[in-house]
């Protein structure tokens, strides 16, 4: 489970099902990073572009690496600062399905990947779709192999 974790976690960093999140300031005032907003400012926080970013990630930004999800010292799952990983936003009202959300996704994953080997058909184009929610371009196309070989 602390793989799958991983590699749950580094889907939704590489293709966060909320890209955009717009927000609107009620007062002027000022951000940690210095900038000054404006009363009534509408802000965009990129949650897709905060995910690919070097400075935020390292030069393996691109690379879908379930292992950076992974303490060595623990053999657990690191903690990462959800102002760093904003899937779930950050803050007051962040979403509060989290943990529900990483349980479904467990539990769905684990049953259909003990039982099928899920394999990308060849040269399909797996593109995202920016919409409000994330949607696949040209959906995913797969094969599904059953992993007991007298099924095959
Ligand atoms: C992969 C799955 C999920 C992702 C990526 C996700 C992401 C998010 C994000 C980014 C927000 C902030 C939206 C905003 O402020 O405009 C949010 C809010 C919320 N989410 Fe989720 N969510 C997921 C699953 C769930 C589940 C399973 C539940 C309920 C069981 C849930 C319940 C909520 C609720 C109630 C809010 C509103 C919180 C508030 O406004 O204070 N989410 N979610």
């Amino acid at each position: 489970m602390v793989y799958l974790h991983g590699a749950i976690s580094e889907t939704l960093r590489l293709y966060p099902s909320v890209p955009n999140e717009p927000k609107q300031s009620m007062e002027a005032d000022v951000l940690p990073s210095g900038h000054a907003v404006g009363k009534n400012t509408r802000i965009l926080v990129s949650i897709y572009s905060m995910g690919r970013m070097e400075e935020v990630w390292g030069k393996d930004w691109m690379e879908f690496k379930p292992e950076r999800w992974i303490s060595e010292r623990t053999e657990g799952n690191n903690i990462i600062n959800a102002y760093k990983f904003a899937a779930f936003l950050a803050g007051p009202r962040s979403c509060p399905g989290r943990k529900i959300a990483f349980m479904q996704l467990k539990n769905i994953a684990s049953c259909v990947l003990r039982r099928y080997k899920i394999v990308v058909v060849d040269d399909h184009p797996v593109l995202p779709l920016p919409s409000i929610m994330m949607f696949m371009k040209y959906g995913l196309k797969v094969r599904v192999l059953s992993r007991k070989p007298e099924n095959k």
